[in-house]
């Protein structure tokens, strides 16, 4: 049993873990009835994360007959039966944002729940409730009106979930509670809205072994992933900047995925890093900028190391 949970520890890496009453799971109470949690796994995955029939344990001894479950994940459930088929799915891809047509709809189902009964709880989780469980949290904390700005619902929810108060990490992850958080304040009604991207400016410069890289860029959306290809620009090292202009107008509406790619000659492409925008939230005179760090490192998700 200390093995289990020694492994248990190691995988869950800086979450907070439950540990009290006989428990030692992935899961922290972000409010009183609100919980974030590691994916209730089985067989073999239930040896080194939060094994199902723990949480079943957990949530009847604790909140029996009150607790709905939210399953973030796209790429694996289990059997509803298993609670009561009180489990709703909002799923999204790891490492990705959810998209914006989802996010309304999943605080209005926790609220609708969470305002039945008081003793009603909300567990939610992906596979490690940390990156997609925190987006989606962060967003019902800015629905309820718990915090004000995007800023104060992640740093609490990075301060509650984790010892080292990072929580939600990927950058378009927080632009997307950024997002909603600008949805809640000035009462906007989200709508998809076409505009066209004119140009893509990257400063720095990518700049890979060598010094030469062969950059090209594709755009796509969650229904269409091969919405556009952009020509091979070849790049080298001393520029700072570097502007690819689009040949022809490609019209984009709602959730955008751009993501960058080096193709040195006679070798595969390699990915370097991608990011998500929304065209709802693009005002005239603020196009997407992609933070750079203060290490001056793009802030983008999941870069490539080798990129930096
Ligand atoms: O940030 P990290 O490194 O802890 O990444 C987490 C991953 O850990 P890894 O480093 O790949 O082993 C983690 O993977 P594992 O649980 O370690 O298999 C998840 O992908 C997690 O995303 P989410 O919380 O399920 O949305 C990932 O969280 P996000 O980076 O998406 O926030």
């Amino acid at each position: 049993m200390k093995m289990a949970n020694h492994l248990k520890a190691v995988v869950s890496k800086s979450r907070k873990r439950y540990i009290e009453d006989g428990f030692n799971l992935d899961l922290t109470y972000i409010f009183h009835n609100l919980i974030a949690m590691g994916f209730p796994a089985e067989k073999l995955e239930g040896v080194f994360r939060n094994h199902i029939d723990d949480v079943y344990k957990f949530l009847e001894t604790k909140h029996k007959d009150h607790y709905k479950i939210y399953n973030l994940c796209s790429e694996r459930s289990y059997d509803t039966a298993k609670f009561h088929q009180r489990v709703a799915i909002y799923p999204f891809d790891d490492h990705n944002p959810p998209t914006m047509e989802a996010i309304q709809p999943f605080c209005a189902d926790v609220h609708e729940w969470l305002s039945q009964d008081s003793k009603n709880i909300a567990a939610v989780h992906c596979k490690a409730g940390k990156g997609r469980t925190g987006t989606m949290i962060c967003c019902y904390l800015l629905h309820a009106n718990h915090f004000k700005t995007a800023s104060e619902a992640l740093s609490y929810y990075g301060e509650s979930r984790t010892h080292d108060q990072k929580g939600v990490t990927i950058p378009s992850q927080r632009r997307y509670v950024e997002y909603y958080a600008s949805l809640v304040r000035e009462k906007l009604e989200y709508r998809p809205v076409t505009l066209a991207i004119r140009e893509i400016r990257l400063e720095p410069i990518p700049v890979l072994n060598g010094g030469q890289t062969s950059l090209f860029f594709t755009i796509s959306t969650v229904k269409n992933k091969k919405l556009f290809h952009s020509d091979v620009y070849e790049v080298k090292k001393g520029p700072q900047a570097c502007t690819m202009t689009m040949r022809f107008l490609v019209p984009l509406e709602g959730d955008i995925k751009v993501e960058f790619f080096n193709k040195p000659k006679m070798l595969k492409k390699e990915k370097l890093f991608h990011f998500w925008f929304n065209t709802f939230f693009i005002r005239e005179e603020a196009p997407v900028t992609v933070p750079e760090n203060g290490n001056n490192e793009i802030d983008i998700d999941k870069a490539d190391a080798s990129v930096r």
